[in-house]
């Protein structure tokens, strides 16, 4: 354990291995603070989610790691290296990849082209390669076919989106987002609109790529899928991170059960 990093912010017994650091991020939208001064480290290999009630700044959070937002202060890290002023494109290449809280798909193209999408999105100079170079195209095929399997896709490839279920439509984001085996999956609100059932099969889903080494960040407003599936939790409300530790520790802190827990308690007796 190193003296830099609060005791807070890592699993107890582990030594950190930060795929991710946030330094004093804010975001001002004039003088909305919708991220003001956030600090936090995404350790290797778990899944970290962030809870907080409706606009306490997850969304702005995610936007600014996707540099689709741009900083007001701070700094961030990938790897080691500061991305704060890399474009929005090249954040994919970086090894970042996600999905939005609205599904984002191409009702033309089948499953098997939307997840090829994502591969062509990073390849570069390769996608037009691939067309008359057989290894490109064949690797190509392979990642493809990787993401699928690795999402449940599998005989689902020829469909188009509008013939699967909205819980089988989430699965072709994520086998789009990872198909170029990114180190770090951002997911907001992989859940939203989903009933009980797809909802523990994306957690499943979750939990297979956790086990296969991918590190997670879900922003999400299911309080109990949040503590099924993350190792670690962290709090926001107004902008600021109000608690992070274990699911167990954060959903007990008073000041996350004032800002957002009372509340979901309540809607989760009357669901
Ligand atoms: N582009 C923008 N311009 C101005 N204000 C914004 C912008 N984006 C977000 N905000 C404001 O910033 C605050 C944080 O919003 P944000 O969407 O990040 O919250 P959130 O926690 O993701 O909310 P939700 O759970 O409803 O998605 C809110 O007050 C919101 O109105």
């Amino acid at each position: 354990m190193t003296t830099e990093v609060a005791p807070q912010e890592g699993v107890p017994g582990r030594v950190p291995d930060q795929v991710l650091r946030i330094e004093d991020l804010a975001v001002h939208f004039g003088g909305i603070k919708a991220v003001d001064g956030i600090t936090l480290g995404l350790e290797r290999g778990l899944i970290s989610g962030i809870l907080g009630p409706n606009g306490s700044g997850k969304s702005t959070l995610l936007g600014a790691v996707t540099r689709l937002t741009p900083l007001t202060r701070g700094s961030m890290h990938f790897e080691g290296r500061d991305f704060s002023g890399v474009q929005p494109e090249q954040v994919a290449r970086l090894g970042i990849g996600r999905t939005f809280q609205t599904v984002r798909l191409l009702d033309d193209l089948t499953v098997h082209e939307n997840v090829e999408l994502g591969h062509d999105l990073i390849a570069g100079p390769r996608r037009w390669w691939r067309r008359v170079d057989s290894t490109e195209r064949d690797a190509a095929e392979a990642a493809v076919r990787t993401a699928l399997e690795r999402t449940g896709l599998d005989g689902k490839e020829k469909l188009r989106p509008g013939q699967l279920s909205y819980g089988l439509q989430r699965r072709v984001e994520i086998a789009r987002a990872i198909v170029m085996s990114p180190k770090l999956l951002l997911l907001d609100e992989p859940t939203a609109g989903m009933n009980r059932f797809e909802r523990e099969e994306i957690g499943g889903l979750m939990s297979d790529l956790r086990s296969e080494g991918l590190t997670q960040l879900i922003v999400e407003h299911d309080v109990q899928m949040m503590v099924d599936v993350c190792d670690h939790l962290f709090a926001m409300n107004s902008g600021q991170l109000i608690a992070s530790g274990s699911p167990a520790d954060v959903v007990r802190d008073p000041a996350v059960r004032e800002a957002y827990l009372g509340k979901q308690d309540n809607d989760d007796r009357d669901s």
